[in-house]
């Protein structure tokens, strides 16, 4: 739905920002451009909402011109999310959200009351919507600023380095949130970073530019770690590539077989007599695993659950491959054990099986 045909922006000062791009992004899904410095991308997603005009080529969204569009009608579309969320300073958080709405003649009560319903969205308390932007961390302040592009509903979403003033672990947590809230909302993003491991994340699409303004792979983050263009896109994706590969790839397709299991409540005499070798699972009552037993350790005990339990993590089938072979390397059994969505026991994979799953991948 929105398209690049030809695009070229060159600067007053003679810099080609962007260079002869020809691209559409993915309707209801999120497109992320990644880069160094400088290399275009903010002219790039800026383009789409019209704070910049190409200089040549043209920009369409949902088929028609960008250039064509008033651009207040264009941009009620579209939400604009920046780094430091660029909140109103004197305006209390659920006013900032209310902003567009207000604009586009809601009514101040609806609008609120929109904002409202935004705060919870985002995750945040409805005390916060009565405070200012510098009484928030930057965290939250981040959240706003989504909330406040999501106000008026808009099909589209232009995202330039939201996250890129928090520290990690913020960052983590509004990566989550962005999923969450994208699983639902469906809108078509355009996100802009240049942390590759953010872009892997979040993108269903991947756009990596080179200084230059040009573009020089775009494809889902699996086939850009399998298959980069060329050198500069591998350096860019850095030597953990491999491993960032691994934790994209699901078990879904990793064969597991059934696994013989105790249960905590059992008798140690019960799981001594159960034993064909040093090891056996337990699980709690409720069927979930709940530790490797050694069957040395049960002499001194009356019950499996009184054992000292050597961890053992479930995987579903949507973790990955990486999960699945951190957990062969640290089970005592060299299995990868193996639950359903509610975390109940189905099986196990053996670490041979799942070694020979990521060989097939090479
Ligand atoms: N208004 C402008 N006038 C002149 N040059 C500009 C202007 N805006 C951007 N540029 C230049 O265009 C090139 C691309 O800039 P742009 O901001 O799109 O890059 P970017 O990839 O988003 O970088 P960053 O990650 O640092 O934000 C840079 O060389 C920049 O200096």
């Amino acid at each position: 739905m929105i398209r690049f045909e030809s695009v070229t922006k060159r600067f007053a000062n003679g810099t080609t920002a962007v260079d002869d791009l020809s691209v559409e992004f993915l309707e209801g899904g999120i497109t992320v451009l990644v880069g160094s410095s400088g290399c275009g991308k903010t002219t790039t997603l800026r383009m789409i909402n019209r704070l910049v005009d190409p200089t040549s080529g043209t920009v369409s969204l949902g088929g028609r011109n960008v250039r064509e569009l008033p651009a207040a009608q264009l941009r009620r579309g579209i939400g604009y999310v920046i780094q430091q969320a660029g909140l109103f300073p004197h305006r209390t958080i659920l006013d900032n959200i209310a902003t567009v709405p207000t604009l586009l003649g809601w009514g101040r009560r609806k609008a609120r009351a929109r904002a409202a319903e935004l705060l919870e969205v985002v995750g945040l308390t409805a005390e916060s919507g009565k405070r200012y932007p510098h009484q928030l961390s930057g965290g939250q302040q981040q959240r706003v600023g989504v909330a406040r592009a999501l106000a008026a509903d808009p099909p589209v979403l232009l995202m330039d380095e939201p996250f890129g003033a928090v520290d990690p672990v913020v960052r983590t947590l509004l990566q989550d949130e962005l999923i969450r809230l994208q699983a639902e909302l469906h809108k078509t993003i355009v996100f802009v970073t240049h942390d590759i491991d953010e872009a892997v994340r979040l993108g269903d699409r991947i756009a990596v530019f080179r200084t230059g303004g040009h573009m020089v792979q775009f494809a889902p983050p699996a086939e850009l770690l399998a298959r980069p263009a060329d050198d500069f896109v591998a350096g860019f994706l850095g030597a953990e590539r491999g491993l960032k590969l691994l934790s994209l790839i699901s078990l879904q397709d990793v064969p597991y077989e059934p696994i013989a299991a105790v249960r905590t409540t059992d008798t140690a005499a019960r799981a001594r007599a159960e034993a064909t070798g040093r090891w056996l699972l337990a699980v709690s009552p409720d069927g979930k695993p709940a530790g490797w037993v050694d069957v040395h350790a049960l002499d001194g005990s009356d019950s499996v659950g009184q054992t000292a339990l050597t961890p053992v993590r479930g995987l579903t089938d949507s973790d990955s491959l990486l999960s699945a072979l951190n957990e062969t390397v640290s089970s005592p059994t060299g299995m990868a054990v193996r639950v359903d969505a509610a975390g109940v026991l189905v099986g196990a994979s053996r670490d041979d099986v799942v070694h020979a799953h990521q060989r097939s991948l090479a």
